[in-house]
């Protein structure tokens, strides 16, 4: 369990992070997303124990990793920047990093890790002909070299193109799933977070806006929205008067074969549907639409502005 309590930090009198407080329980892959300087990775730095706090605290179960080793060696890191030897083969990057970290049963694990990752092929040859990808994968492998528990990620499929993004979010949810890993995961790329996440904080100039798991975001600000479709065209413009003039919908737009709209605050889909077929409006299809991670986060944005 990652535990963050009334942390704040202020480089040279200017506050970067406000009092925020959250945790994550074990198993869980939370999402950390912010705009850029929001406080993300100053928030991951002091969690690993690499800053201190100006006040509060940051602790993984109940021990600081500032102060104590075997608690830091529980921990598995994935920075910005890989730190990958570009001179050396991916098997003499692994080879490295097994040496310094006393991996027991080295080349097993090596070998496991290259198969996993699916390096085996290029195992020889230098890391500095690999691409972006398989950089970021060789990277990983170093990351959970150890077994850590838990895995920090910060921005980790940056850069990325699309096919090898996906590659990589299948690689930390089989990471999370297999090897039973907590994911602590910084990031501005909202498709990312809403694939692999089930817990989201969202941060922005150092505050913590919200702290919730998505289907809960998503309720709590507004209802999802729903789709109406109609056999009947002319039943449109009908059922859009009667759900305005009743005051049971807003939001209500039309589509091709229907309408989009959100339920009025004390209405339901069940309210709606009943209303519309007691005034002979026969529904073809009724669908919940999901609300996107993205529209769960410009609207906190504005709220915080408001
Ligand atoms: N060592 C430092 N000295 C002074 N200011 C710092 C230092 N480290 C971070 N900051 C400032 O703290 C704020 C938060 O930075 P941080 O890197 O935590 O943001 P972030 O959310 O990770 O952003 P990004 O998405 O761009 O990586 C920024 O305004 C940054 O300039």
């Amino acid at each position: 369990m990652i535990e963050v309590n009334n942390l704040s930090k202020t480089f040279k009198g200017k506050t970067v992070l406000d009092n925020i407080s959250f945790s994550v329980a074990p198993g869980e892959i939370f999402g950390f997303l912010g705009p850029n300087g929001a406080g993300k990775t100053t928030t991951m730095r002091i969690i690993l124990g690499l800053l201190n706090p100006s006040s509060g605290q940051a602790t993984l179960n109940g021990k600081n990793l500032a102060k104590d080793d075997a608690a830091r060696s529980k921990v598995g890191v994935l920075l910005e920047v890989d730190g990958i030897y570009d001179r050396l083969s991916a098997y003499e990057n692994l080879r490295y990093f097994a040496d310094i970290y006393r991996i027991p049963n080295r080349e097993a694990r090596i070998n496991e890790l290259l198969e996993f990752f699916d390096l085996n092929g290029r195992r020889n040859d230098p890391a500095g002909k690999f691409s972006k990808g398989m950089k970021r994968k060789l990277a990983l492998a170093k990351a959970i070299m150890h077994k850590p528990e838990v895995l920090f990620l910060d921005e980790p499929a940056s850069g990325l193109d699309p096919e090898a993004q996906k590659n990589f979010r299948d690689l930390i949810l089989s990471l999370s799933r297999e090897g039973n890993m907590t994911i602590f995961l910084n990031s501005h790329d909202l498709d990312e977070v809403q694939r692999i996440c089930n817990k989201v904080a969202i941060i922005k100039g150092g505050k913590l806006l919200a702290w919730d798991s998505l289907a809960n975001l998503g309720r709590k600000n507004r209802q999802p929205g729903m789709e109406l479709s109609f056999g009947n065209t002319a039943d449109i413009e009908q059922a859009e008067k009667l759900l305005t003039s009743a005051k049971l919908a807003i939001d209500i737009h039309r589509t091709q074969e229907g309408l989009t709209l959100t339920p009025a605050e004390g209405a339901d889909t069940s309210q709606i549907i009943t209303y519309l077929a007691g005034h002979d409006i026969k529904l073809e299809e009724v669908r919940k639409l999901k609300r996107s991670l993205e529209e769960i986060y410009l609207e906190t944005m504005k709220q915080e502005t408001r």
